[in-house]
């Protein structure tokens, strides 16, 4: 007899809209994202050991959906950490500071792999996704800096401290290995490039193409194979 999951939703529709400059809302969007993340162990405690199935397609196709539910916290954080860019580049544009800063990147992966090591979610998987997240979030920055420097009427005039916008960074990534160790199992699938197509497209409604490319950059190497 086939296994499978329970059809319990995510609390996050899957063509749901996440807007562009959602700054303001990061704290409260992280606690939300907190509760979806916590959500899902609660989903995975209440799963029935077995469930009659009346076809093996219907068992493939719901467990493509399951698959990019699990993945909807990390988009969401994504999402969320990608926002965040905007006031980032309109920082050291102001500032003067140059986009890479290698020192605080090193910094965000050990951290990163520390807290993965410390509650047993797999640091080379946390790993690769955190400095995908730097990378995405250089995408966008460096898109701006060219928009700003090509229409320097676009460019900003005030930013935020980046001393500000950082340890909002620092409370997603934290967010961000609990959603990743939540969805482990889904990196190692060998469906997990469906379920990541999916997910990326239930956060493209909103983004521009510049965010559009950070999400994908974002994405990159979170499947194992
Ligand atoms: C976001 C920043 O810009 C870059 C991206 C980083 C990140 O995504 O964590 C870290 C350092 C910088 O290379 C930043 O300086 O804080």
């Amino acid at each position: 007899m086939p296994r499978t999951r329970s059809t319990k939703k995510s609390q996050t529709p899957r063509h749901s809209t996440i807007p562009r400059s959602l700054a303001g809302a990061v704290v409260l969007g992280l606690t939300l994202t907190g509760i979806v993340a916590s959500g899902q162990g609660a989903i995975a405690a209440d799963m029935p050991s077995s469930i009659e199935q009346s076809s093996d397609a219907h068992v493939s196709s719901q467990h493509r959906v399951d698959d990019a539910d699990t993945l909807d916290p990390i988009g969401s954080l994504v999402a969320q950490r990608l926002a965040l860019a905007t006031p980032v580049a309109q920082s050291k544009w102001l500032s003067g500071k140059p986009i890479t800063d290698p020192v605080r990147e090193q910094a965000v992966v050990d951290e990163a792999v520390a807290l993965a090591t410390k509650d047993g979610v797999d640091p080379d998987l946390v790993a690769r996704v955190v400095r995908a997240q730097i990378s995405a979030s250089k995408v966008v920055q460096n898109g701006l800096f060219t928009e700003w420097k090509h229409n320097t009427q676009t460019a900003p005039t005030e930013a935020p401290d980046l001393a500000t916008i950082r340890p909002q960074l620092d409370s997603i990534d934290t967010a961000l290995v609990t959603a990743i160790g939540d969805a482990s199992a889904v990196a190692n699938d060998a469906r997990c490039s469906h379920a990541v197509d999916s997910e990326r497209d239930r956060t493209y409604p909103g983004m521009d193409s510049l965010e559009r490319k950070a999400v994908r950059v974002a994405w990159a190497s979170f499947c194992a194979s």
